[in-house]
């Protein structure tokens, strides 16, 4: 197993602290000189990046990320790859805002939309990204959807599961990338999430269902991405970390 660190939330610099990682792991650390300027033009940059570490690792790969967004670049990387993984997408959101649709402007909500094919001038183009089918899009555990969003997901064949209710006979047929915001965890188990959302599954239902993925031996890219603020005590996001990884 690879595993690739990508120390970022958007286009701002994490301290490690914020990405409890199992010590000793060996880990690829992404971490390239931004230019500076426009906000899509220094996530481009990252993730051209980002996406030359995954098809240069042996599969299967392990990103660790501060957001959403990275999961665009782990998919243009995999395709590079010579892949053309489908998406298991684990969130408390949808992620399929466009920048038309988006209210807060935050560019994590449209991290999906993107690998869908939503706005290609921002990302996908410059990646050479070829968007994945809807039918070939499973989200998994959503629950904070904003209008818009819902519209989309309705009219879309992108389906829809719980986490406990999502077995490996659901994921689409061939790779996988297998997304996880841990953000989909109940927000009472994870104190200082970005977007906090309750009524989630417990931790440990989110890893049995990504061990339930993995052990099809399918998944070509598990990619976990950490939206959190700063807490005094990180062991909770260590453990889950860990035992995702292991
Ligand atoms: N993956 C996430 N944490 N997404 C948060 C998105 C929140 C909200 N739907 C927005 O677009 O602003």
């Amino acid at each position: 197993m690879a595993l690739i660190v990508v120390p970022y939330h958007q286009d701002e610099r994490l301290p490690a602290a914020l990405l409890p990682l199992p010590a000793g792991t060996p880990a690829v650390v992404v971490d390239p000189e931004l230019p500076a300027g426009d906000l899509w033009a220094r996530l481009a940059a990252l993730d051209e990046a980002v996406a030359r570490a995954v098809a240069a690792a042996p599969d299967p790969v392990t990103m660790v990320s501060g957001d959403c967004l990275v999961a665009v670049a782990g998919l243009a990387g995999a395709q590079r790859a010579g892949r053309d993984p489908a998406l298991v997408w684990f969130d408390a959101h949808g992620d399929v805002h466009t920048l038309e649709t988006t209210t807060s402007g935050y560019p994590g909500g449209l991290a999906l939309r993107l690998a869908l094919g939503g706005n290609p001038e921002v990302l996908a183009d410059r990646l050479g990204l070829r968007p994945v089918a809807e039918e070939r899009v499973v989200l998994v555990g959503a629950r904070d959807l904003d209008p818009p969003e819902v519209a989309f997901l309705a009219g879309s064949r992108v389906r829809r599961t719980t986490v406990s209710g999502l077995s490996a006979a659901d994921a689409p047929p061939g790779p996988l990338i297998v997304h996880v915001d841990l953000d989909v965890v109940d927000a009472a188990e994870l104190p200082g999430l970005l977007f906090p959302a309750p009524g989630g599954p417990p931790a440990a239902e989110v890893v049995a269902a990504v061990r339930r993925l993995r052990a099809t031996g399918r998944v070509v890219l598990l990619d976990i991405a950490c939206p959190w603020h700063r807490v005094a005590d990180s062991s909770a996001r260590a453990a889950l970390l860990e035992a995702l990884i292991g």
